[in-house]
């Protein structure tokens, strides 16, 4: 299987409308991928918090149209990174969209764990609750959002839903880079799962970001790496490499706690 990551340079001086059409370009040109991953909220900037609601849009709003549109002149599963999605009623949420190659919505998912303790993200956005998979031909994907890496609860729900490719959409800082590369590689570890994390690059709201996007295999190797600047990272990986770690070192089946019944 082949994705391609796309590390978008999120730059406060290139209008959001214009930053659509040209990342719908770059999705348009990924033809020999199968699943091409967007970052979080890369029309504003996971830190440009002013800008949620005055960009904010409904799930069918321009993101929407333009990715469906990309996903399907492409032929590819396109996890399209998140919006500020505003709801009825006014709220906000941090929303993944993911579409098939025909351009169909296939998932949506609200990122839980929002970023910011009592300021920022924490108090403008709502917090989802809902753990969200996607079957692809090739494997189940499991969708988690930035901050979200750090809960490793989240992640093993998500292998209990039958994930075995985990994509991680975030906007991180370049403050806490060894905290990302660390934590991807421990959920490959801990989940024997592929982990694919694709992040910003560039700064907004003057938050530097790390870049660095990562992919990592189910025995915790990275096999892919991105530079710090905007970067289209592409890697080949075999989804039944999952399955054949888990048989080898069945340290999954050794779970005690969390599990309705003990599996030994
Ligand atoms: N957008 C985010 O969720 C940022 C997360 C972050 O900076 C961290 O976990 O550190």
């Amino acid at each position: 299987m082949r994705a391609s990551l796309l590390q978008i340079d999120v730059d406060e001086a290139e209008s959001v409308d214009a930053r659509r059409q040209r990342v719908a370009s770059l999705v348009r040109r990924q033809t020999a991928s199968d699943l091409v991953i967007l970052p979080e909220l890369w029309t504003t900037g996971a830190f440009a918090y002013e800008s949620f609601g005055t960009e904010a849009e409904s799930l069918d709003g321009p993101t929407y149209e333009v990715m469906a549109k990309a996903a399907s002149d492409a032929g590819v599963w396109l996890h399209a990174g998140s919006i500020p999605e505003r709801v009825t009623g006014g709220g906000l949420y941090n929303t993944s969209l993911v579409f098939s190659p025909s351009g169909d919505l296939a998932a949506t998912y609200r990122k839980i764990h929002r970023f910011g303790f009592d300021k920022g993200e924490a108090v403008l956005m709502g917090a989802g609750s809902e753990l969200v998979t996607v079957r692809l031909p090739e494997t189940t994907v499991g969708l988690a959002t930035c901050y979200d890496l750090r809960f490793p609860e989240l992640f093993r729900g998500l292998v209990d839903a039958g994930a075995e490719t985990l994509v991680v959409s975030a906007g991180w800082p370049e403050r806490r880079r060894s905290h990302w590369t660390l934590l991807a590689q421990a959920r490959a570890v801990e989940d024997q799962a592929y982990v694919l994390a694709c992040g910003t690059a560039g700064a907004h709201a003057g938050v530097p970001q790390a870049g660095h996007s990562i992919v990592v295999n189910p025995w915790g190797e990275v096999l892919a790496e991105a530079g710090g600047g905007e970067e289209v990272l592409t890697v080949e990986f075999d989804p039944s490499k999952v399955g054949a770690t888990r048989e080898q070192f069945p340290a999954l089946k050794d779970r005690l706690l969390g599990v309705a019944t003990p599996r030994r």
